[in-house]
């Protein structure tokens, strides 16, 4: 559906959400929108997507922040990214150990010189915080502001029991996220998969080529599923024009949007 610019769209991860706290989840999803919203009074698309992940990764009920799940070693470690469409700026941090890792990738991304940054690097431990997982999932938003910014960032503390060092999608451009001047995207789901797919990048390709977003979308996650089978993938993109999707192959995606007219949310059914 179409929505006027200022435009969040935020997930709290596509997963089982029947074996979750879906009430807790649907709650944090409206705080999250309403506090990532709230920036685009004084900022731009890229503050209503930091603030909104931050949000989410310093509520408990997701896989990001404080709610990370443990790696087999019983350590978190989490990735993040975040780009803004319009410039091509992209940043990165993965197998961090910080409070807010988009934060980090937001710092990466404003910094201009690299684009992935990997491990500690002397930052606040989150040792104290460590145990908190509620076994949600990957936190991610997309947003169009009134000057036309396409921002994307997703943020996650990975999958339960992988192996230290492991890095997933959720800090590479083009899988876990993308945003170019068409489109701003977001993915969750499993890594192994995702980063074989790039579906954030061919979101991107099909509009360019001049599908509409909720076409692309649908595409990708069907293509995944036919080569992979379903409960794997969920994405939600937005377009240059303010139309908005979301979609995904698993029993429950947490996800909401809101504009200055609209406001919706939900973890199973429910068109954006
Ligand atoms: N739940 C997730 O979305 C996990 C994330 N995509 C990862 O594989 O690290």
């Amino acid at each position: 559906m179409k929505y006027t610019p200022p435009i969040l769209l935020i997930h709290g991860g596509a997963g089982d959400w029947s074996k979750r706290d879906s009430e807790k989840g649907l709650r944090e999803i409206k705080n999250a929108l309403n506090r990532g919203y709230e920036e685009f009074k004084r900022g731009s698309a890229i503050e209503a997507v930091v603030e909104a992940i931050a949000y989410m990764e310093d509520s408990g009920a997701f896989d990001a922040g404080i709610g990370s799940v443990k790696n087999a070693k019983g350590e978190i470690e989490m990735d993040a990214g975040i780009m803004h469409g319009n410039t091509w700026r992209v940043g990165a941090v993965a197998s961090v150990r910080v409070k807010n890792p988009i934060k980090e990738a937001l710092r990466v991304m404003l910094d201009g010189k690299h684009v992935l940054l990997v491990g500690n690097r002397g930052e606040e431990s989150l040792k104290e915080f460590l145990g908190n997982s509620q076994g949600g999932d990957t936190v991610g938003a997309v947003a169009l502001d009134e000057q036309g910014n396409l921002v994307a960032g997703t943020s996650t503390g990975g999958i339960s029991g992988k192996y230290p060092g492991r890095v997933g999608d959720s800090p590479i451009p083009g899988a876990g996220y993308y945003a170019t001047p068409r489109v701003a995207v977001s993915s969750t789901g499993i890594g192994e998969i995702i980063l074989r797919v790039l579906p954030a990048k061919e979101v991107d390709i099909l509009v360019s080529m001049g599908f509409s977003i909720e076409d692309s979308i649908r595409s990708v996650i069907n293509k995944v599923t036919e080569m992979f089978g379903k409960g794997n993938i969920g994405m939600i993109g937005i377009d240059s024009k303010g139309y908005a999707y979301a979609y995904y192959n698993t029993v429950g995606m947490a996800r909401g949007v809101k504009d200055k007219n609209n406001e919706k949310s939900f973890v199973f059914e429910g068109e954006i």
